[in-house]
């Protein structure tokens, strides 16, 4: 059993097909009641672990296995000599409650029995420890099934790793999470990935010999007026993030200096194909609505590497022939970084939509722009045509500040700049676990954008875990 999370290594994620046909293929050369006997084992260590002290622990339990392994946890505690109450109201002098009333087999909105127990689970002031997920949260997208869903302090997550404790509301009701793999070793692949430190791996620093030629161009393109501040975001992010020039091209009425705070960025006054020619260009931060859509056409159709932010995608979504142009971009390189909002406006739906399946949605995305997809978040998910997608384990609520999404933009192209060569898709989960790795670090309250850049640059040599 492992506490999960920082996670050093990725990890294969499987959902609830996949784990079902883990569970047989392991279950082909072991007793029947193997590995729920496994499962109940774990939960009852992690459980006298959690809460050793007095008190009644109370089991609730559902119809299925993950009330099947409740029960032989209540077992294994009571053997241990705790006294321990299964069912589905609390006992008075409750000191630790096992949620274990519905797992992988959640289908439907919680009937008013389980809807009731969830409710008497999330009023408890005593930790609560779930066993495999939270009951109430789908463990294939993150999504809850009906209005509530078990917001634990613990789960323990058994066998395979499933997608939805990652993304979506999966963080928010998890609480801390703990895996234990049951002894087996799944034969299969996963389904999707979650990344950990060791992608960062893919971004070697600069060798002795490198000068600012050698480190990429990047051109920052937005800032519209009364919203300069998102493209000057950008550009220090990628300056931060090791661009070797960094140029910015506000939209507008003009201006003298690219960035007065910043004395290394220089202004772009003209964005001709030309000025494109060979730079990673960042286009939308703070954009606005005018003004964008020439600029727009031209970095799509030639800039080599392209970010594309906020209302640049606005701008795209509404477009069918802006649309044509970035599907028409490959073999140049796209990463397109939407929250939940402007992923709907690209994909013709609605946000609830989205975020019932952000996996899904990314994925169709990445398939249907022929780009990389950054779909922010809780648990963003990184998806690129024909490519496993991946969920980032880092990041923290500090993130979610005016922004930050302009600073992982940015950081982005300041990643790609020096590595024209680098696959977006490793390139975009590095980055986007970087600015996780940054936002954690902040112990409470929002990370402001601008003290998140200097947070990012100070992590440039990681130290070792
Ligand atoms: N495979 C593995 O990896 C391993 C699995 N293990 C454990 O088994 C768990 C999976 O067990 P599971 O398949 O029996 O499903 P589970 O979650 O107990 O629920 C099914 C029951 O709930 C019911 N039900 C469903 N939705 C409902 C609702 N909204 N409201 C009310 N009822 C609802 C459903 O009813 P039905 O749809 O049949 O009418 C059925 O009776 C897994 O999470 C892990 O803990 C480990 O022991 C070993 C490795
Ligand atoms: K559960």
């Amino acid at each position: 059993m492992q506490r999960l999370l920082p996670l050093p290594l990725s990890l294969p994620l499987f959902n609830v097909a996949s784990s079902r046909a883990i569970e047989a293929a392991a279950l082909a050369g072991l007793p029947v009641d193997a590995l729920m006997e496994r499962a109940g084992l774990a939960v009852a260590r992690l459980a006298l672990a959690l809460q050793p002290g007095a008190g009644t622990i109370w089991v609730a339990c559902g119809p299925g296995n993950n009330g099947g392994d409740g029960r032989i946890a209540a077992r294994l505690l009571q053997a241990q000599g705790r006294r321990v109450s299964i069912g589905l109201t609390p006992p008075a002098d409750c000191c630790l409650a096992i949620d274990a009333l519905l797992g992988l087999g959640l289908n439907r909105t919680p009937d008013a029995a389980m809807a009731a127990a969830i409710t008497a689970l999330n009023s408890l002031t005593v930790p609560v420890l779930a066993v495999d997920l939270p009951s109430g949260l789908l463990a294939d997208s993150g999504a809850l099934a009906g209005a509530e869903a078990v917001r634990a302090t613990h789960t323990l997550c058994l066998l395979s790793l499933k997608p939805g404790l990652f993304t979506a509301q999966g963080r928010a009701h998890a609480g801390t999470i703990w895996f234990d793999d049951l002894a087996i070793a799944p034969a299969r692949r996963g389904d999707a990935g979650l990344l950990g430190r060791d992608c960062l791996a893919e971004l070697a620093g600069p060798d002795h010999a490198a000068h600012k030629g050698s480190q990429g161009d990047v051109l920052v393109i937005g800032g519209a007026p009364g919203m300069r501040g998102a493209a000057r975001l950008a550009a220090r992010a990628a300056l931060a993030a090791g661009a070797g020039r960094v140029y910015l091209h506000l939209l507008g009425e003009p201006v003298e200096e690219a960035d007065p705070a910043r004395a290394e960025l220089m202004l772009a006054v003209r964005c001709e194909p030309q000025d494109l020619a060979g730079k990673t260009v960042a286009i939308g931060c703070g954009g606005g609505q005018q003004g964008l859509a020439e600029p727009l056409a031209a970095a799509l159709r030639h800039a080599p590497r392209l970010i594309v932010d906020a209302d640049a995608l606005n701008a795209i979504a509404a477009s069918p022939a802006l649309q044509q142009l970035l599907r028409q971009r490959a073999p140049l390189s796209s990463v397109l970084t939407p929250h939940p909002l402007e992923a709907a406006r690209l994909l013709g739906t609605d946000t609830a939509r989205v975020q019932a399946d952000r996996l899904d949605a990314a994925q169709a995305l990445a398939e249907r722009c022929a780009a990389t997809i950054v779909l922010k978040g809780s648990g963003s998910v990184i998806a690129s045509p024909g490519r496993r997608p991946q969920l980032c384990s880092s990041g923290s609520a500090a993130l979610a500040s005016a922004g930050s999404g302009d600073v992982l933009a940015g950081w982005i192209a300041g990643l790609w700049a020096p590595r024209p060569a680098i696959e977006p898709h490793l390139l975009a989960g590095a980055a986007s676990f970087w600015h996780g790795l940054a936002g954690e670090q902040q112990a409470a309250g929002p990370l402001r954008a601008g003290d998140l850049i200097e947070r990012m640059h100070a992590l440039h040599a990681p130290p070792e875990d």
